[in-house]
Order: C-alpha cells, then structure tokens, then sequence
C-alpha cells in the first residue's frame, strides 16, 4: 500500500482550458480511486493527432476544461474497492478503448468496441458520471478515459492493462494508441500476406501501417505523402515504393495513378490522414472486385465522405478501425513481449523527447513535418 492511497493528491498537469488555447501546467488535486477505479503515476506519453485534434476544437466530443492524453505509461499508486486485475507497483498503459469482457460488444467476438464506459468517456468524465480533478477550486473533465497529461491520473479498472515491468515505459507508452492502432489494423486483416498494399500519410500511423504489412508479407506496399521527407521513413519502415501525390502532371488524381501502377488498383488501402478526399481516394484506388479500404485517420466534425456508389457496387469495400481492433486489456500485454523481442518496431518512432513544462512544445514539433512521435517525460 503507498502512502498517498486514499487521500488527494496535488502533482503537476497540462490542464487545456478552452478549445483551441495552449495547455497550461497548473497543480491539480487527483481524488483517490472509487470502487473499479484505478489511480495511476503517469511517467511518460506520447501527444497523438487526436490529442490535437481535441485541443483544437474539432471533436464533436470535445469538452473543456480538460487533462488531454491518451498514449501512457505508469505505475499503479492505488486501486478502488473490487479492482482485482491490476496492482499497486504494476506497470500499466490505460487504454482508451475499454475492455471489459461482460458488454454485448465485448461478448460478441466481433469487434473491440467495449460499451461500457463509452457513453461517460465520451462526457469527460468518470462511470459514476463524476470527475477526480480539480485545479483552483473547478472540476476539470477527463479525456478517452486515460487523461495521460497529468502526473496522476484516475481510469476505471475495465481501461488499464499491466504489462512486463522489463519494458521501457517511455518506449511502450506509444502501444496506448498509434502503434498498436496501425498493426491491429493489418494484422486482423485477412489476406494482406501477398498482396498489394498502399498507405496514404506516413507519419506514425502510416509507417506502422507500413512495418505491420511488411511482417505479415505483403508483395507491394506503396506509400503516398505529400511530404517529400516521409519518403526516407517510409522506405525505411518497408515501403517498396513512394508516391507524392504534388508532383503528379496536373489534372490527374492519385487514384488513377495507382489503379495504372499497379494494373487495375490495390488489394488493400489504408487512410492514416483523417483528410476525407483522401480517404475517398484510398477507396477509389481499391483494385474492382476485391479492394478493402480501411479508414483510420479521425475527420474533423462536420467532415463526410463520399463517392460514387458505383465503386462498391463494383466490389470494392469501404471500412474503419478504432484502436486496430485490438482488445486492450487481452491483446497489450502480448504487443509489449513482441517488442521485447524484437519483432514490432517502438523505438524507431520516437523521434521527440519533451518534458511537462514543455508540452505545448510538443504540439508543435507535432506539425513540424519532421516528428513521428515526441514522447513526454511527466517526471
Ligand atoms: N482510428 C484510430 O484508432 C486512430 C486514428 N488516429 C488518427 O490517424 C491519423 C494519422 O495520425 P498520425 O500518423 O499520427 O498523423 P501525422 O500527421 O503524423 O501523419 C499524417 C501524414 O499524412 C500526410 N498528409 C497530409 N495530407 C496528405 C495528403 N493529402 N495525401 C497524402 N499524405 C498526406 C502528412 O503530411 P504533413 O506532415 O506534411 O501534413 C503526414 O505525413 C490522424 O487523423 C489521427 O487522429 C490516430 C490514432 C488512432
Ligand atoms: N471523439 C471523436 C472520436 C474520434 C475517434 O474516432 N477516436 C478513435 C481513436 S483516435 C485515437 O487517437 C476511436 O477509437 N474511436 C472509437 C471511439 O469509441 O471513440 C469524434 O467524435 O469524432
Ligand atoms: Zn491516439
Ligand atoms: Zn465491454
């Protein structure tokens, strides 16, 4: 038992106040864990698109002020009453798609999404629709259930997940969210092994996307960015070939380009952009018959997309992933043993190292063009 259990504690956070401000590092008072609550000493995250996606004021969900964060690694400092999956000393990544393998979604064997705290993560706040921060005297709401910007943070037992202590967390902090996004989203995939693949973004999704379709053995991946310096990371990450959709002749769209490269189109495509005319062009560049494309980039509220019905009727599927399908609390602990042993890349993402103080930094490097992930020391 540590000797903070059962009281508040006061520590370090990046509180964002309003859409659209910068995040501000203000002291915080963190209640104690309630019952199936698990409080959590965060020593490093990364900052996602998502992350700036909400601070910016896109998200539909978006509520202020908030503790965003949501790519964590910690320590359990306390449990609520009936907690039994995790323990005080663990080390643990909260996980923003909730497992808790009671819910029709959880039971059903189709699919990650657990429905049972959505509906209050979704309000910033906790299942017993109440929150553990306070900063000057105001409640402050909760972000994807994890609230990672926060020196300590509260999530409820069914969203967090121990995994091998000999792990760096300031490594694997980044399977809370992007890495284990982009290999879900290949790995449960049927049918990439041979076949062709292409990836639209390679930033840190993208080149996931990339890594996990060279593992499972597809014949051709083809990355498209329109910044020319991904094209290095892309290759290095096992990209066959590189498309920067600005140099092509004037008029004619990246679809029709790669359906011609590639002799009809793509047996797979993936979105790592959340641009809505890129997406419908990853679907438009599906091979007839066949062609799955996946979204995973998240659009801004408001944003559609679109195409013309023709392109399904014509057998090409249209698809989306959360989290890469992957159940957290099952799935995690397996991803952490394969990064030890070498065969799922973590290191080679992180490029930015940024400390709380310096967060909103973060942010920027983020937009920079030359960051995959920037990971933040909470210390
Ligand atoms: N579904 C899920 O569970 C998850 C979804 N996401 C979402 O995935 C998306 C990607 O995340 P992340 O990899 O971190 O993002 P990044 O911004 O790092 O990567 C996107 C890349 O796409 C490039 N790009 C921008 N416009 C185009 C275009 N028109 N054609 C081709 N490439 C383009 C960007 O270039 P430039 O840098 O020059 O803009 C960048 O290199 C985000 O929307 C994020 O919110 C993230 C995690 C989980
Ligand atoms: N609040 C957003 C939802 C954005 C979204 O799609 N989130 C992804 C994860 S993105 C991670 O970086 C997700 O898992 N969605 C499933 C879910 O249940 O939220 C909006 O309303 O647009
Ligand atoms: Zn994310
Ligand atoms: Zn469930």
């Amino acid at each position: 038992m540590s000797d903070t259990a059962g009281k508040v504690i006061k520590c370090k956070a990046a509180v964002c106040w309003a859409a659209g401000e910068p995040l501000k590092i203000e002291e915080v008072e963190v209640a104690p864990p309630q019952a199936h609550e698990v409080r959590i000493r965060i020593l490093h995250t990364g900052i996602c698109h998502t992350d700036e996606y909400t601070r910016s004021g896109k998200d539909p969900e978006g509520v202020f002020p908030v503790i965003l964060g949501h790519e964590g690694g910690g320590i359990v400092e306390s449990v609520g009453e009936g907690v039994t999956n995790v323990s005080v000393g663990d080390h643990v990544i909260p996980l923003y798609t909730a497992e808790c393998r009671e819910c029709k979604f959880c039971k059903s064997g189709k699919t990650n999404l657990c429905g049972s705290v959505r509906a209050t993560q979704g309000q910033g706040l906790m299942p017993d629709k109440s929150v553990r921060f306070t900063c000057k005297g105001q409640p402050i709401f909760h972000f994807m259930g994890t609230s990672t910007f926060s020196q300590y943070t509260v999530v409820a037992d069914v969203s967090v997940v121990a995994v091998n202590p000999k792990a760096p967390l300031d490594r694997v902090c980044l399977l809370g969210c992007g890495i284990t996004t982009a290999w879900g989203a290949v790995v449960k995939q049927p049918g990439i092994k041979g076949s062709s693949v292409a990836v639209f973004g390679c930033g840190a999704i993208g080149l996931g996307v990339i890594a996990t379709s060279q593992l499972v053995g597809a014949s051709r991946i083809i990355a498209i960015d329109t910044n020319p310096s991904k094209e290095a990371w892309a290759r290095k990450f096992g990209a066959t070939d590189f498309v920067n959709p600005t140099t092509l002749p004037e008029g004619k769209k990246i679809q029709e380009f790669l359906v011609e490269l590639t002799d009809g189109g793509l047996d797979y495509t993936f979105d790592c952009t959340g641009n809505v005319h890129v997406m419908r062009a990853a679907l438009e560049a599906c091979h007839k018959g066949w062609g799955v494309s996946t979204i995973i980039g998240v659009a801004a509220a408001g944003q559609e997309i679109s195409t013309r019905p023709f392109q399904l009727v014509t057998g090409r599927t249209w698809r989306g992933t959360a989290f890469g399908g992957v159940k957290g609390r099952t799935e995690l602990p397996g991803l952490v043993e394969d990064y030890l042993q070498g065969k799922v890349k973590v290191d080679e993402y992180v490029t930015h190292h940024r400390t709380l103080a310096e967060i909103n930094e973060g942010f920027h490097d983020m937009h920079a063009g030359d960051c995959i992930r920037c990971v933040v020391d909470m210390s």
